[in-house]
């Protein structure tokens, strides 16, 4: 935070404290972006949050405002000090966290391994994986009567580690079949665990003093073993790869996962060079990147599926059409509209990332589409963001406005999604005007990756099973702190999502 002098001074909430601003409120709110929306209504789509000490952070509602702040993200709005130490941190120097030409050339290095026709490869990894919890999942059926409660999350988890695990590095971690690692250890302790006061308190007030991130809280502590229990497996893939080098065997490095192609690509382009800890740190950032975000989306699918039994029905019509095959890759990319409406309406209402942050690294000129009133009275169609000012692109907030998405916005709708997109929204140039992936350079690198997956796991499911809750369509879902925020049935302890499930006759 600064002072923001320069910075257009605009309306927004008023404070609550003279040392944290609204920091608290922002940590403690339910659905913080649902204040977002109502603050927006209230002082216009950009307006301007109490933080730390009095500094001011604009949030921004508004879309050319953003579209010009994610197109500008290398060269004025950069990640701040306190997400890149955490970053580091948690995932070592990887894309994720460069800035600049390092970025560019990190981007540059890992963006063939995520061409399409790379994610066609790859469909084939995560239909192995639906299919092998469908297996034990039958296999549970038959002994019971003819259903059983299953606690989805836990398996959306197996699922999406062991998807990322093969596609990602070429190593199966077998966490579908039950197997333990140091990996799964770490990722499940952060499941249980709530964050503490501390883990709270460090967080805002790690502006200031950014060294109170490497303390050694218990949460972080789990980063740390999640990160060195990552190291060893990138080391031995490292170390594989290097030797098949050095006996000649270019076929293996050339198949299978995003970092094989990521080695090849290097062996090819001396430009593109990565030191090895950049290679494990990109690694890191796969796991981490590609693993929570998938299995949270996937929990939520079902969540809202469950609560939606006709939805459900008319998705398992549409699949029908396969008789019984798996979609090719291109088929669930074009040819199943009622299945990508409904992925698409589950990352519009649960983005896994629900707002980023950004710090201007030079004073800045913002467009805006709206003009709004400043805090001095006058109307503006464009204000002046000074070097230091932090921003924030609130995704979920947007997401679920209903100023962009209409008074249904809050609603689970698929239907949205056939044919064109007419509401406001339309004005976003994200994913299919959707800010869950962000945009710009800074672009989900693993969006068609996320989605290939999603379809192809989400497909096999909902033709093999019913879901349903147990204490049916009301049930209550919360939200759980994790790396990103998780789903859970309100009153379980943990992340934890039990279902009633049944094979579909
Ligand atoms: C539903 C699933 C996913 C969602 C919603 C999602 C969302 C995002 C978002 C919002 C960012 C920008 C973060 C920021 O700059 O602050 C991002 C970046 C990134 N994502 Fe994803 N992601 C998903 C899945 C994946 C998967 C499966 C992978 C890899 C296999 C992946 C790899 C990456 C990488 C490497 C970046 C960093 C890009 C850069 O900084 O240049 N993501 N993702």
């Amino acid at each position: 935070y600064t002072r923001g002098s320069a910075t257009t001074r605009l309306n927004g909430p008023p404070s609550k404290s003279r040392i944290f601003g609204l920091l608290r409120h922002r940590f403690d709110a339910p659905d913080i972006s649902a204040d977002y929306e109502s603050w927006a209504a209230l002082y216009g789509p950009v307006f301007e949050i109490p933080g730390l000490l009095g500094a001011k952070q604009i949030m921004f509602t508004d879309p050319k405002a953003l579209t010009h702040c994610y197109n500008s993200e290398r060269a004025v709005y950069v990640k701040t000090n306190v997400q890149r130490i955490f970053i580091d941190e948690i995932f070592g120097r990887g894309v994720l966290s460069a800035e600049g030409e390092d970025h560019k050339r990190q981007r540059k290095a890992l963006t063939p391994a995520f061409s399409n026709a790379a994610i066609r490869r790859l469909t084939a990894v995560f239909y192995d994986s639906a299919h092998k919890v469908k297996s034990i999942w039958d296999e549970r059926l038959e002994s019971k009567a003819d259903d059983a409660i299953i606690e989805v999350q836990e398996w959306m988890n197996r699922t999406a580690l062991d998807s990322i695990g093969i596609a990602g590095f070429s190593h199966d971690f077998r966490y579908i079949e039950g197997q333990k690692s140091a990996v799964t250890t770490a990722f499940e302790a952060m499941q249980l665990s709530e964050s503490s006061i501390l883990t709270k308190l460090i967080f805002m007030l790690s502006s200031l003093f950014p060294f109170l991130l490497r303390l050694p809280t218990q949460r972080m502590r789990l980063f740390w073993d999640l990160r060195s229990s990552l190291n060893v497996i990138a080391q031995r893939l490292l170390a594989r790869m290097q030797s098949e080098k050095e006996a000649g065997v270019t076929e293996e490095l050339a198949d299978k996962s995003i970092i094989g192609l990521l080695m090849k690509a290097e062996l090819a382009d001396a430009e593109l060079h990565m030191s090895q800890e950049e290679v494990v740190a990109q690694m890191n950032v796969l796991l981490l990147a590609g693993y929570e975000t998938t299995s949270v989306s996937l929990t939520w699918a079902l969540i809202e599926l469950a609560k939606r039994p006709e939805a459900q029905d008319k998705l398992r019509d549409e699949l029908a059409r396969f008789n019984g095959a798996d979609p090719t890759w291109d088929q669930l990319v074009s040819e199943l509209p009622y299945l990508d409406a409904t992925v698409l309406e589950i990352l519009r209402l649960h983005p896994p990332v629900t707002e980023t942050l950004r710090e201007a690294i030079q004073d800045d000129v913002v467009p805006l589409s709206t003009p709004i009133v400043t805090r001095s009275g006058e109307t503006v169609s464009t204000i002046t963001v000074a070097k230091g000012t932090i921003i924030s692109e609130p995704i979920r907030c947007i997401n679920r406005s209903e100023s962009f998405w209409g008074p249904d916005a809050k609603e689970f709708k698929p239907e949205r999604w056939i044919g064109d997109i007419t509401v406001p929204a339309k004005e976003f140039l994200g994913h299919r005007h959707l800010l869950t992936f962000h945009d710009g350079p800074r672009t989900c690198l693993g969006k068609s990756f996320a989605l290939a997956e999603f379809k192809a796991v989400l497909s096999v499911l909902i033709r093999n099973f019913v879901f349903e809750f147990p204490d049916g369509p009301e049930t209550k879902i919360d939200l759980h702190d994790g790396i990103v925020p998780r789903p859970k049935v309100a009153g379980q302890n943990g992340a934890k999502v039990p279902m009633t499930v049944r094979r579909v006759e």
